[in-house]
């Protein structure tokens, strides 16, 4: 008889995890617990024309490029999407996603609605959307201050958008308000864990399925 471990070990299909927020929200600091928590998982890191923030790391964070490069990296069609946000440019390279996912990979992207759109029209089946709601925008604004990363220009910027941003929620699969942030964690994981166990995703049901039934 098969054991749990057996069952575990299952051919899977990886999948597309996106969590979008308005900007201070917690979609940062969710996505590197996520990635410290689980192995399975592995960030998307985009490339943008944004200038690095003290501490972020090239090819870890993001892939900083100039103008001309990001030009040139959508003429050669090395996007799987790309959009605008705060006058910077922000795309995912499609890489070796499409293989990864046949092997079970699964893929963490902090995109905002737009990617989150032009994913879906690409691979409905794969993409999983979590959008982090703040607990309210008196709170927003002061964890954006809090990590003191921008100007009060950029902040007020930041909270404007916030407004546009949140009315995409109902865009999105799954929607968890950031208030206690381990609270906010366990159901990110949550979502993970069901969404991997759809059997649609269990690739390996049918071969299982059939040794069982003898
Ligand atoms: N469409 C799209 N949006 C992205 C991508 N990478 C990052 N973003 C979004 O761009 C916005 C600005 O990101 P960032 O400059 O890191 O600031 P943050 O808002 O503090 O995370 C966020 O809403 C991100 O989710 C990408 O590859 N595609
Ligand atoms: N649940 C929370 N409670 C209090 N502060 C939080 C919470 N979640 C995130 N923060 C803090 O708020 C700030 C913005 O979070 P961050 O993850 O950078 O947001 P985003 O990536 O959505 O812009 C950071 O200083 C972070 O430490």
């Amino acid at each position: 008889m098969a054991d749990f471990k057996t069952i575990d070990k299952l051919h899977r299909r990886g999948l597309l995890f996106i969590l979008s927020s308005p900007s201070g929200a917690g979609k940062t600091t969710l996505s590197r617990m996520l990635l410290a928590a689980d192995a399975d998982i592995k960030l998307s890191v985009s490339a943008t024309t944004r200038p690095p923030r003290p501490g972020e790391e090239d090819g870890v964070h993001y892939h900083f490029v100039s103008d001309a490069k990001f030009d040139a990296m959508v003429e050669e069609d090395d996007f799987y999407e790309w959009a605008e946000v705060f006058g910077y440019r922000y795309g995912t390279p499609k890489g070796h996603i499409r293989e990864g996912l046949k092997e079970g990979q699964d893929y963490l992207f902090d995109i905002d609605w737009q990617g989150t759109q032009q994913l879906y029209q690409k691979d409905q089946q794969d993409v999983v959307s979590v959008f982090i709601l703040p607990p309210s925008l008196a709170e927003l604004r002061r964890r954006l201050e809090e990590r003191a990363q921008d100007s009060d220009d950029v902040i007020d910027g930041r909270m404007e958008r916030a407004r546009a941003e949140i009315s995409h929620w109902a865009e999105y699969d799954y929607v968890v308000i950031n208030d206690n942030v381990d609270e906010c964690f366990d159901r990110v994981r949550e979502v993970l864990d069901a969404e991997r166990m759809r059997r649609t995703r269990q690739t390996g049901l049918i071969p299982f399925v059939r040794e069982l039934m003898g």
